[in-house]
């Protein structure tokens, strides 16, 4: 296992330098550095309250930092949101809601310029939902669908973004064992054309995609992940998590 430090090669695609970040003055991140490279599949990973979902949220632009201390293809992630493509853990749609799933992908296409949608947009939205195998529910009301289903109709919408960064929350935490082999299967034919981050707390289920793993609690450690060397992943964590 290769510790720490990446290939300088190519510019990373997010770059995290001395971030720290507090609610009420209480720091939740505290000097985090990391870097990822396009092409990267990031499992992030720590315990509950560890600053997993801030760290996301300031990549995404939802929360911002006093310097410049995130960078999204040196740009502030507020300004570049459109290259992260974020898949929640639950969809926040009124399950009464009569929304069908062509109109949930085209969300995807809003980017301030209120609700309207053209040809393009229209073809974009089908074009995603056919690469997630769900064209032909196109018309089917979204609440209607199994939690497999939406999450596929979910990355559609995040694909129709145009974006190159795929962030994932708890991909896996309402899948069977079959969905969720079938959903790591999709993760890694997606990360030959994106670069992928995953929150997971299925620390077992990170050799079956991850090229590189982020402990975050407080401060963050990197881990390069080498196939086949998944025991020396295992102690790592093991270790992170008890000091
Ligand atoms: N909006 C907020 N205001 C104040 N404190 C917050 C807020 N959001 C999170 N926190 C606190 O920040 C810390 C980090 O929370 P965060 O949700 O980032 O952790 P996490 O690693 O994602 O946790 P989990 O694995 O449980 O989802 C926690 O102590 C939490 O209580």
């Amino acid at each position: 296992m290769i510790m720490t430090h990446r290939n300088k090669n190519t510019e990373a695609l997010i770059k995290v330098n001395n971030l720290s970040f507090a609610y009420d003055k209480r720091n939740v991140l505290e000097n985090v550095n990391f870097e990822v490279n396009e092409g990267d599949c990031l499992a992030i990973v720590g315990p509950n309250g560890g600053g997993k979902s801030t760290l996301l949220n300031i990549l995404c632009g939802e929360l911002s930092t006093t310097n410049s201390s995130v960078a999204i293809c040196n740009n502030v992630p507020s300004q570049v949101r459109k290259l992260l493509g974020y898949i929640p853990q639950k969809n926040y749609y009124d399950e009464q809601f009569p929304i069908k799933v062509l109109q949930v992908v085209l969300m995807g296409r809003l980017g301030g310029k209120g609700f309207w949608y053209s040809k393009y947009d229209k073809k974009i939205a089908l074009e995603n939902l056919r690469k997630m195998q769900m064209e032909n529910f196109a018309q089917h009301s979204f609440p209607s669908l199994s939690g497999g289903q939406k999450q596929r109709v979910l990355i559609a919408r995040a694909l129709a973004t145009e974006t190159k960064i795929l962030v994932f929350d708890e991909p896996t935490s309402s899948l069977d064992v079959h969905s969720q082999n079938l959903f790591y299967d999709l993760l890694c034919d997606l990360n030959k054309d994106y670069t992928i981050l995953v929150v997971t707390h299925n620390i077992h289920e990170v050799p079956k995609f991850a090229k590189s793993v982020l402990f975050v609690n407080k401060n963050t450690d990197f881990l390069s992940f080498t196939k086949g060397k998944e025991q020396d992943f295992y102690h790592w964590y093991q270790e992170k998590i008890n000091v």
